[in-house]
C-alpha cells in the first residue's frame, strides 16, 4: 500500500493543485477524466469520484483504478465533509509517490462550487480551477427547463473554464451559437468546444495562475431534487434492446448508465442521456454481475417498468 513510508512534513510540501470537474448528467465529465488520464503531459493525476447512487459505476468506467482512484459513494461530495471526503483526501495526501495535480469528478446534479468551497476548508489543498462540461445538443434547451434549468445556470455560473463537449452532435452555426450564450452564462469562464472531451491537458489544468482573485464558491447542491436507483441485471440481456428501452421518453429519465453481460457472457457498458443510447465493450477487467444505475426527476424513476425492461431484453 502507498501508504506504508511516512509521509513528508507539511512544510515540505506544497498544496496539491485540485480541478473540480462539474457539469450537468451525462456531458462527458468521466469521458474528460479518462481522456486526462490518457494524456496526463508529465502530471502525476490522482482521481475522486462523487457517485450520485449507490453503485460505483463511475469509478468503473475510469480507465485506471488504483490507490489513485477513491469513489465517494452517494449523495454530493461536499456533504461528505467530514467523513468519506476528509479520509479520502487525507489518503492522497500519503500517496507515494505523491500526485501532481488532483482531479475531482463531481456528481451530474452537485454544484461544483460546493466542491470547491469545502476544499479552502483542508489542509494541504488548494484550488486550481472548477471546470464545467457542456452538452452541446442539450444545454441551451436544459438550461431553460424549470426543472433542470437552475442547476445548469448554478453549474455554469460556477465555471473558471467550460468545455461544450460533444460539438460533433450539432451543426457549426448552432455550435456558434451556444459558445455566445454561455458567454453570459458562465461569465468569468473561458469556453473551449470540444468532441469527446479532447482538449489539451495544458488548457485544463493549471488554470490557477490565470484565474482572477478567488471568487466565493457557495456551499449547495441539488442532489435532493432527484430520484435515483440501482436495478441488478443478474441474467444475460440483449444490449441494445435494452439501452434503447431506456432511452425511451415514455420511461422519462435524465441517465441510465451501468454494466450488462450478454448471452456469450461479455460484458458491455450501457449508457443512455435523455434520448440518447450507446453501448460498448466494459473496460477491461470488469467481472459480473450486471448492474445499471438510473436517473429521473422527482415521482418519474418507474422502477417497474425499468425491472420490465431488464426482463423484456433478456436472452434467456
Ligand atoms: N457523441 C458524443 N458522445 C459523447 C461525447 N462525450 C461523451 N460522450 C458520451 O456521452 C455519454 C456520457 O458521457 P460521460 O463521460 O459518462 O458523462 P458524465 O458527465 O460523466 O455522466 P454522469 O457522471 O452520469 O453525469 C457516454 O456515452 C459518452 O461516450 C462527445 O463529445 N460526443
Amino acid at each position: 500500500m502507498a501508504g506504508s513510508s511516512p509521509p513528508p512534513t507539511s512544510e515540505a510540501m506544497a498544496p496539491l493543485p485540485v480541478t473540480v470537474i462539474g457539469g450537468y448528467l451525462g456531458a462527458g465529465k468521466t469521458t474528460l477524466v479518462n481522456h486526462l488520464l490518457r494524456h496526463p503531459e508529465g502530471r502525476r493525476l490522482a482521481v475522486l469520484v462523487n457517485e450520485f447512487g449507490d453503485l460505483p459505476i463511475d469509478a468503473d468506467l475510469i480507465e485506471r483504478r488504483d490507490e489513485d482512484m477513491i469513489a465517494i459513494a452517494g449523495g454530493c461530495v461536499c456533504c461528505s465533509y467530514g467523513s468519506d471526503l476528509i479520509e479520502a483526501l487525507e489518503r492522497m495526501l500519503i500517496l507515494d509517490p505523491r500526485p501532481d495535480h488532483l482531479l475531482i469528478e463531481a456528481s451530474g446534479v452537485a454544484l461544483p462550487g460546493g466542491i470547491a468551497s469545502s476544499l479552502t476548508l483542508l489542509m494541504g489543498y488548494r484550488l486550481d480551477a472548477v471546470l464545467v462540461l457542456a452538452d452541446a445538443e442539450t444545454i441551451r434547451a436544459r438550461a431553460t427547463d424549470r426543472y433542470l434549468g437552475d442547476t445548469i445556470a448554478r453549474q455554469l455560473a460556477e465555471a473558471d473554464l467550460v468545455l461544450l463537449n460533444k460539438a460533433d452532435l450539432v451543426l457549426p452555426d448552432d455550435l456558434a451559437e451556444t459558445v455566445r450564450w454561455l458567454e453570459g452564462a458562465s461569465p468569468h469562464a473561458r469556453i473551449v468546444t470540444t468532441t469527446n472531451a479532447a482538449v489539451s491537458t495544458g488548457i485544463a489544468l493549471g488554470l490557477a495562475a490565470m484565474r482572477p482573485p478567488q471568487r466565493d464558491h457557495a456551499h449547495s447542491h441539488d442532489s435532493a431534487g432527484y430520484d435515483t436507483d440501482s436495478f441488478p441485471v443478474t441474467e444475460p440481456v440483449q444490449a441494445e434492446e435494452l439501452a434503447r428501452a431506456l432511452a425511451d421518453p415514455a420511461l422519462c429519465l435524465l441517465r441510465a448508465k451501468g454494466f450488462v453481460a450478454a448471452a456469450d457472457g461479455t460484458l458491455h457498458t450501457i449508457q443512455t442521456v435523455a434520448r440518447r443510447w450507446s453501448v460498448s465493450p466494459a473496460p477491461a477487467g470488469l467481472a459480473g454481475p450486471g448492474r445499471l444505475v438510473a436517473i429521473a426527476l422527482p415521482g418519474q424513476l418507474d422502477r417497474d417498468a425499468i425491472r420490465r425492461a431488464i426482463e423484456a431484453a433478456s436472452t434467456t
